[in-house]
């Protein structure tokens, strides 16, 4: 008999919040979730959507509820989180880009970028690390960032430099948050095919140059993600914190 037990990738009995749930990259994580165990609150500013995604998830016999959340107003996120139990996971997946030249950035586009991936992110973050500090529960924060966390990309200043801060706060809250038992990292994905990224491939030209830089040579997939959030959330991972997940199909390998 083997001298180890491998670690759950179980998540019953925790519960978790996801931000920008109604579609995309945190409809598909939050899926995997509640797959997993966790009783998950998809949260979003579309009602309907969100509220639709978490019945069908109930239909599955899985634990999914909606909660209407606008991450960008930062006093009425805080309120709503700290009126709920604590959640043990949070993916803090809201965000957007603007894609533009950097010589053509406007200061509308650059707030408006670092409103949500930044500013918005970091208070959902501090959010729910205050709750699970006064209830002295562990937890685990994950932080979507990007490949752009890592590297450059034309068109993209705004939001590589909002990438990069969240992952200059991830590293910097993981040492704050450690003796509390929570755990923060990031996921750092290349381009996924979502509501966001769709326009984009229509340009024949950027999907050719994507499809050159991703050596794996294929566009990433909602599933892609869905086993790394499940890894992170759990006590597998259990020794991981500060850390980036990449999942760039090699983008960054060179
Ligand atoms: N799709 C990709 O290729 C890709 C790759 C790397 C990282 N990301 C990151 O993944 C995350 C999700 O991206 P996506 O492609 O699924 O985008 P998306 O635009 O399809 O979904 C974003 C979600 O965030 C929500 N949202 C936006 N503003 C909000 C607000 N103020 N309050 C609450 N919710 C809000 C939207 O309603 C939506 O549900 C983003 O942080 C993005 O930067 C995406
Ligand atoms: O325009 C972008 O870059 C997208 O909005 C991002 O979400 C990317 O898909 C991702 O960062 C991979 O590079």
């Amino acid at each position: 008999m083997s001298q180890f037990t491998t670690p759950s990738f179980r998540l019953d009995g925790r519960r978790a919040l996801v931000t920008g749930a109604g579609r995309g990259l945190g409809l598909g994580m939050a899926t995997a979730l509640a797959e997993a165990g966790a009783d998950v609150t998809l949260a979003a500013r579309t009602m309907d959507e969100v509220e639709a995604a978490a019945a069908s998830l109930r239909e599955r016999d899985l634990k999914a509820q909606a909660l209407w959340l606008d991450v960008m107003d930062v006093a009425g996120t805080q309120k709503a989180i700290g009126e709920q139990e604590p959640f043990h996971i949070l993916v803090n997946n809201a965000g957007t880009n603007r894609p533009a030249a950097f010589v053509d950035v406007t200061l509308e586009d650059f707030d408006a970028i670092f409103d949500l991936n930044v500013r918005a992110a970091y208070f959902v973050a501090q959010a729910v690390a205050r709750r699970l500090i006064d209830a002295k529960q562990p937890g685990s924060i994950i932080n979507i960032s990007s490949q752009m966390g890592h590297v450059g990309g034309a068109r993209r200043t705004v939001y590589c430099a909002s990438k990069h801060a969240m992952e200059g706060f991830t590293k910097a809250m993981a040492i704050e948050l450690a003796p509390h038992g929570v755990r923060v990292n990031t996921i750092g994905p290349t381009f996924i095919e979502t509501p966001l990224t769709k326009p984009f491939f229509e340009n024949k030209a950027f999907l050719d140059d994507t499809l050159k830089k991703i050596k794996l040579g294929r566009l990433g997939k909602i599933e892609d993600l869905m086993g790394a959030v499940v890894f992170l959330a759990a006590d597998a991972s259990g020794l991981m914190t500060g850390s980036s997940m990449l999942i760039d199909g090699g983008w960054t390998a060179d």
